[in-house]
């Protein structure tokens, strides 16, 4: 008998319809496996959310080793799909999850190592013995009044103002064709990158206050990746209980492509003009209207307050 049965959340439209791809290389690759499952397909934005609380009401079923088959969800899409999907099940972290990446960043699966190849990251689901516990934000909007888990990284400032940019412009869906999807957050940096203004921001942690007049980019990641495979935190790690925090500020534009260029060649956290902390809980107040986003979706252009700490759920990887 088989151990489990597959319940795929799919969004087609992941990756600008890359995810159709992934799609057909999961069902050959199953039916070749013998792995039964059912496909749950996504028909607008946020149905992830309706498909998920459904399967919550009738089927879904915190991990055991008894149950056999076990029915495992798995969700096949990018960052965005994930998130609304562990938002949905915040109050049930022993449900597992499973996830074939199949958006245009898919930056979780980077900070989790998993393959974003399709088969690999099958066979990955496939030889798993049991799910593992894997660190999530838990953020708080206080003016928004809103908890929001999050799995890669809350951005204040030019990381989403970049994020809102690079989901607007007609570029991105041309550039994911050709496979090169990180470039459109490259093309949106590009624009951005002087109609930033500089903002106050202020930081709580446990131990400390932090205050900066200049913040530029402000990011609050769970593991290293951001817009699409790039590294704002090398030293970060889902698997470690701390929230990173990488505050950057604003600079003259030679002083910002210098930082760029470390930023991609990863040696960027010992410059002057970035300050970089670990901490398990953080207050973070933002008093002008920037943009927030949380794990690429956007939040909104407002002021902020935002309480963060670490919390678990089992991902089947
Ligand atoms: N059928 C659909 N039509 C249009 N949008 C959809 C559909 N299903 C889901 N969505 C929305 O698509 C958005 C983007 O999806 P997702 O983030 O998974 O892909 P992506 O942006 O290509 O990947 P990544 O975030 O990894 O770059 C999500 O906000 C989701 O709600």
């Amino acid at each position: 008998m088989n151990r489990f049965t597959l319940h795929i959340v799919v969004n087609t439209q992941a990756g600008s319809g890359n995810a159709k791809k992934v799609l057909a290389t999961t069902e050959n690759y199953l039916k070749e496996k013998d792995i039964t499952y059912t496909t749950y397909f996504t028909e607008y934005a946020g149905h992830e959310k309706k498909i998920t609380s459904d399967l919550l009401d009738t089927l879904l079923i915190d991990w055991n080793h008894s149950t056999k088959p076990f029915p495992l969800l798995v969700v096949l899409g990018g960052d965005g799909t994930l998130h609304e999907v562990i938002n949905v099940l915040q109050a049930f972290p022993n449900i597992p999850i499973a996830y074939i990446p199949g958006g245009s960043g898919n930056d979780f699966a980077r900070g989790i190592s998993l393959s974003r190849k399709t088969k690999e990251a099958i066979d990955r689901i496939l030889f798993a013995k049991e799910p593992q516990p894997v660190n999530m934000i838990r953020a708080w909007f206080k003016e928004q009044d809103e908890v929001r888990f999050i799995l890669n990284n809350i951005g204040i400032g030019l990381d989403a103002n970049i994020v809102s940019t690079a989901n607007h412009s007609k570029t991105k869906r041309f550039l994911n064709k050709l496979h090169l999807g990180s470039l459109s957050y490259l093309a949106a940096i590009f624009k951005v990158v002087s109609k930033q203004k500089a903002f106050p921001i202020s930081f709580k942690t446990d131990q400390q206050s932090f205050h900066f007049d200049q913040g530029y980019l402000c990011s609050i990641t769970n593991h290293p990746y951001f817009g699409g495979g790039v590294a704002i935190d090398p030293t970060a790690s889902p698997f470690n209980d701390e929230i990173s925090v990488v505050l950057v500020e604003k600079v003259n534009i030679f002083e910002i492509i210098y930082l760029a260029v470390r930023i991609l060649s990863k040696t960027h956290l010992t410059s002057k003009y970035i300050h970089h902390f670990k901490t398990t809980h953080l207050e973070v107040t933002s008093p002008s209207d920037q943009f927030a986003q949380t794990d690429g979706e956007i939040v909104g252009e407002e002021s902020y307050t935002i309480s963060c700490e670490l919390t678990k759920r089992l991902f089947w990887i």
